[in-house]
């Protein structure tokens, strides 16, 4: 099959940022025995040294630099606040281009699960002395798990887009990243006189949000920015690639959540000339994406924000938030409060749900106003007869308070004293009429009492994308905390949630896998990955069902936050 993708350079084998700055540094690796080294040996190399570029096909390097832990005078350097372990390590940039290696597993990991769980996520947060401003920002770092047998073999790489290796080469930021902007001579300096500074051509291709693998096979990172998608291979973590679409529909931004299965992948392309949204399909084997349909935005002069989408089995719902894309702030040079997007309250609130194959609208709603990043799922309401009578779509809602933005900058996330900060949110339940009516409603499908009144980074059983479920999995709030903190399964049936929680641990996304040949939903694992406030951090297997822990593993480093996940089962 013939793919259309664009190899990038070779990178050099060392890592370009040595900077002035302490930087931890990962235990050497073995192909036959792995050294997993307790924290407290975690070490530090000596400012201006060059950092070994640790892979397994270096491992075989004979010597390592002198290490000599920083200075007090270096520990108290703000410059280097990305970089050490002055915060959670959650948030403290990954320190090494990549490592891979067997991780001991306490536990039992089921002889079925078979494949490799891939995390991406914004993992390092600074170039040279600059630190970046969001979570967002930062350039991505790719996590690998593989599961084998009961064994587990884990690592991470840098993902090697155009906007990381020209951070590297010119220890500065060359493109505009969620908030970051580059200074106009960085940017022509490494992209040319032709590109303007306040064009697309300014946008990121770091693809930092999340990784899809396609029904082909190919594996994908995605971010908000269409040229932000990086084909990788997901065994070496290597970047094989941009992803061409091969299509003419143009446009800069898309989902950053595609829905994704082995039959197709379909997103949103937001219209910011004439608001709306393209609603696209794409077939696997290809890089062409076919329009299904169009939806015109009813609020506004702007589309929504549309960091993702739900999907039933025969319709496509379009969120039309009042949190809506703003062209000018897409090329500001400034920071605005809520970065590239604004708040209109006063343009209300839409559902619009298109019929898969015909592209007709089939609903389209005004609702209470809200705020989402993630869809969770969606699915058909039926009367007794198996008439379609409604839409069920349900969200990580932020109590329509899109502060929630710009508490994730790294400032408040680093900055945790103790105190109660985190937002209210919920498990927003949109129920779409189908009869003509013109309102929706919008309802918490549980007390959110039951997960701590916060609420993110979901998933479900994939199998039941689209249909009727019970049950998701999502991250909840132990307070008092200023990010979410457990990890917690959602009966959506009972409207009660389970909860685990570890103080001070920050868990990445619950993501589950089914057990091939299961019958009931829960039947399977969530995976998660967690970052310790000692600066540690391990692989999480908790039991679907039980929702009891039933395997850890640590990691010989503590690992930088990360977003979204998905699996690549062995074949
Ligand atoms: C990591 C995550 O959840 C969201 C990331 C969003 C990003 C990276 C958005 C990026 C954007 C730009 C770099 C410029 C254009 C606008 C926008 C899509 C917000
Ligand atoms: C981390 C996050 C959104 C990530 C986007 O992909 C949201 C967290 C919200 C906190 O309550
Ligand atoms: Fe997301």
């Amino acid at each position: 099959m013939a793919f259309t993708t664009m190899p990038f350079t070779t990178m050099p084998s060392s890592l370009t940022n040595s900077t002035s700055s302490p930087t931890m540094l990962l235990p050497p690796i073995s192909h036959h025995n792995n050294h997993i080294l307790p924290p407290n040996k975690l070490i530090v190399n000596k400012p201006k040294r060059k950092l070994l570029h640790l892979t397994v096909a270096n491992v075989a390097s004979p010597s390592l630099p002198m290490i000599t832990p920083p200075t007090p005078e270096e520990q108290r350097s703000g410059t280097t606040a990305g970089r050490h372990h002055h915060h959670h390590v959650a948030w403290t940039s990954i320190s090494q281009e990549s490592w891979e290696g067997e991780l001991q597993v306490e536990g039992h990991i089921p002889p079925w699960l078979n494949g490799t769980y891939l995390r991406n996520g914004p993992g390092m947060w600074h170039i040279g002395d600059y630190d970046f401003r969001h979570l967002f920002d930062g350039y991505a770092t790719v996590v690998k798990l593989r599961l084998q047998e009961g064994r587990l073999f884990a690592g991470h790489r840098q993902l090697e887009s155009e906007a990381y290796r020209a951070a590297k080469k010119n220890q500065k930021i060359c493109y505009r990243e969620f908030s970051e902007v580059p200074k106009a001579a960085n940017f022509l300096a490494y992209v040319g006189e032709l590109a303007s500074l306040f064009s697309g051509a300014s946008l990121t291709d770091n693809a930092n949000t999340g990784v899809v693998k396609l029904g082909d096979g190919r594996v994908v990172c995605l971010t908000e920015t269409q040229k932000g998608s990086i084909v990788i291979d997901p065994e070496t973590l290597e970047t094989v690639g941009k992803f061409e679409y091969s299509d003419s529909l143009g446009g800069l931004i898309h989902s950053a959540h595609p829905v994704v299965t082995d039959k197709e992948f379909v997103t949103l392309l937001p219209d910011l000339v004439r608001a709306g949204y393209l609603v696209v399909r794409m077939e696997p084997g290809t890089n062409e994406r076919r329009v299904i349909g169009r939806v015109n935005c009813r609020g506004g002069s702007s589309p929504g924000w549309v960091h993702s989408f739900p999907v039933t089995e025969h319709y496509v719902v379009v969120p039309e938030m009042p949190l809506r894309y703003c062209a000018q702030n897409l090329l500001k040079a400034e920071p605005t409060p809520l970065y590239k997007f604004e708040w209109h309250p006063q343009s209300k609130a839409f559902m619009h749900v298109m019929c898969k194959t015909s592209g007709n609208i089939v609903a389209s709603v005004e609702v209470p106003l809200f705020v989402t990043f993630h869809f969770i799922n969606a699915y058909e309401e039926e009367d007794e007869d198996g008439r379609v009578t409604a839409i069920i779509a349900d969200c990580c809602e932020h109590n329509s308070d899109p502060t929630i933005l710009d508490r994730l900058r790294l400032q408040n996330l680093r900055s945790f004293n103790g105190e109660d900060v985190l937002p209210d949110a919920r498990v927003g339940r949109f129920r779409i009429p189908l009869d003509g009516s013109p309102y929706g409603e919008l309802d918490a499908a549980l007390d959110p009492n039951e997960h701590g009144k916060g609420m993110d980074m979901c998933s479900i059983n994939p199998n039941n994308l689209g249909k009727k479920y019970r049950y998701a999995y999502a991250c909840g709030a132990q307070r008092p905390c200023n990010f979410p903190n457990t990890l917690t399964k959602l009966d959506l049936e009972l409207k009660k949630a389970t909860n685990w929680h570890e103080e001070g641990a920050v868990p990445s996304e619950p993501f589950f896998v089914a057990r091939p040949g299961a019958t009931e939903e829960d039947d399977g694992v969530v995976i998660s990955i967690v970052s310790e406030k000692n600066g540690e951090g391990y692989a999480l297997l908790l039991d679907g069902s039980t929702f009891e822990e039933i395997a850890r593993a640590k990691f010989p480093y503590g690992l930088p936050y990360g977003l979204h996940g998905c699996w690549v089962p062995k074949e």
